[in-house]
């Protein structure tokens, strides 16, 4: 598999400060077509996500958080305004530097698993650390590690097609962590499985957030979630509404 050899050694970018948000929106907009077709997705969009912190973002459907995951991760620009990861604008990198800020810095996990069929679990897990150049022996360490973190070492050599929902959407945080990124980011992680398996899911991402010193956002619907997060933010209409009255 292509890859740049690993010379990275510090995850962070050497501009970031260690201080400060590990996530800023300032006055965020985006826009979704042009004219009479318009969809006004985010009008105007700011929060910060703390270091170290589980940040659930919440809103109807439409109300535009896959859309501001999307310029967080780095995936899509903003029309205003500034997203910044870890003291980094993603909308000011070139091709080179967002990739490798995608594949470093931030993990992501979505609601379809996005798991490549034919790999193992271990084999998808591995992915980003091939995609880095990472050394086959660390590598395997450190799949066997991350397996075992989710509780799946006894399943590395099954095919996604073998395993569960549940299992898939594991294996699809292990791969989200393979390159101890700064950042976790998650939209509606649990969409596709039963309750009582997201809320499996949810328990183990708070649990990795804390063990593991990461900050998550996270956009979900689901309350246990939204229990257990440090912070909620609610989108409504493309803005975050103002928390409610205690
Ligand atoms: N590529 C696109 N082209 C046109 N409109 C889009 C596009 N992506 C999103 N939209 C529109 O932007 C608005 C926000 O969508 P977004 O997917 O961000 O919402 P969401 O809160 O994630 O919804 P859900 O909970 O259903 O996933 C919606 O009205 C949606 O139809």
């Amino acid at each position: 598999m292509a890859g740049e050899p690993g010379t990275r050694t510090d995850r962070r970018a050497p501009d970031a400060t260690g201080a400060g948000p590990m996530v800023r929106v300032e006055d965020v907009h985006r826009t979704h077509g042009a004219g009479p077709a318009a969809v006004h997705a985010l009008r105007g969009v700011t929060f910060d996500v703390p270091r170290g912190s589980l940040t659930a973002l919440k809103g109807r459907s439409g109300s535009g958080k896959t859309t501001l995951l999307n310029l967080v991760g780095g995936l899509d620009r903003p029309d205003r305004g500034r997203v910044t990861v870890d003291g980094v604008e993603p909308a000011a990198l070139g091709e080179k530097d967002l990739l490798a800020l995608r594949r470093d810095r931030i993990g992501f996990v979505f609601q379809s698993f996005g798991l490549i069929p034919i790999l193992t679990a271990a084999e998808n897990v591995g992915v980003p650390l091939r995609l880095r150049g990472a050394d086959p022996r660390a590598r395997e360490e450190r799949v066997a590690l991350l397996l075992s973190l989710v509780g799946l070492g006894g399943h590395a050599d099954q095919r996604p097609g073998e395993l569960s929902g549940g299992q898939r959407q594991r294996v699809a945080l292990a791969r989200a962590l393979a390159n101890r990124p700064a950042l976790l980011i998650a939209d509606e992680p649990t969409g596709q499985l039963d309750a009582e398996t997201g809320r499996a899911m949810m328990d183990l991402m708070r649990a990795v957030v804390d063990s593991e010193g990461l900050t998550a956002l996270v956009a979900t619907h689901d309350a246990h979630l939204i229990d257990l997060a440090d912070h909620v933010r609610e989108l409504s209409d493309g803005r975050i509404a103002e928390p409610s009255p205690a």
